[in-house]
């Protein structure tokens, strides 16, 4: 007989699904023009779905797991988070020594009418280059982060980010990375460094 782990997919996938749901209410919210009775009448409804999710909370922080397909997640993640509102959710590859992904962002992110807000591309990049540093068998925590914004980045447009580890000294480790629309212009760069806090052990990271 084998035990199944299911009913547990089941169950982070629902959350996936309402966190999914919660991105879209934020993109709603954020464009809608009704008339100020249905606003009134929606926020009633939130108030009231908002009570009904706090009936049961938390109280740690959602755990780095392994997936089905063997891989690390964190779905609690604001930026690779799929049970995470806040995340895209970004979904990250390995190519050789570097990590890239496919990306749309969203009007939630406004920033300057019809562009993204620089914090919400920085983040992007803080965790890409993160998990180029962590692809390197060098995982830390940002100790510095330098942004350079090329060209506005427009939301809901398909684009590309791309990140690598470029060196290493002792527990400190550098990463770079841009987001690129997909024909390679360059809309935002940045670098990192990354720092092994002491007592971390370290490995090639488990990415997909
Ligand atoms: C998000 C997930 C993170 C958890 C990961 C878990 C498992 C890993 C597996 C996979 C990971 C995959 C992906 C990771 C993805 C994304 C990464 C995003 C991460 C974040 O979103 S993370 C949040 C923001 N981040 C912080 O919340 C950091 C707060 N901070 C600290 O936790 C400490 O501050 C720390 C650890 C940075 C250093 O602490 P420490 O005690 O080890 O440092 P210490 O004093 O010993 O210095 C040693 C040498 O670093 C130099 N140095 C120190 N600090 C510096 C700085 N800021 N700038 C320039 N140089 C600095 C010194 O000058 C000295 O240099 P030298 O050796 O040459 O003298």
């Amino acid at each position: 007989m084998t035990i199944e782990a299911a009913p547990v997919e089941a169950r982070l996938q629902a959350l996936c699904e309402l966190s999914a749901q919660v991105r879209d209410l934020m993109d709603a919210t954020a464009l809608t023009d009704v008339q100020e009775p249905e606003l009134t009448a929606v926020t009633a409804m939130l108030a009231e779905a908002t009570a009904r999710l706090r009936a049961v909370t938390r109280d740690t922080p959602r755990p780095f797991e392994i997936g089905p397909d063997g891989s690390l997640r964190h779905l609690g993640n604001a930026v690779t988070g799929g049970a995470n509102p806040h995340a895209l959710p970004l979904v990250v590859e390995r190519d050789g020594a570097a990590v890239h992904a496919r990306l749309s962002f969203r009007p939630m992110h406004e920033g300057p009418p019809g562009s993204v807000h620089g914090g919400i591309s920085a983040m992007i990049l803080d965790h890409l280059l993160g998990q180029a540093a962590a692809a390197a068998g060098a995982a830390g925590m940002t100790a510095s982060l330098t942004v350079h914004y090329r060209k506005p980045v427009p939301y809901g447009t398909p684009l590309l980010a791309r990140a690598e580890h470029v060196r290493a000294e002792g527990r400190k480790s550098w990463s770079e990375g841009q987001i690129t629309a997909l024909d390679g212009t360059p809309l935002v760069e940045a670098t990192g460094l990354f720092i092994t806090p002491t007592g971390w052990t370290t490995h090639p990271a488990p990415l997909p």
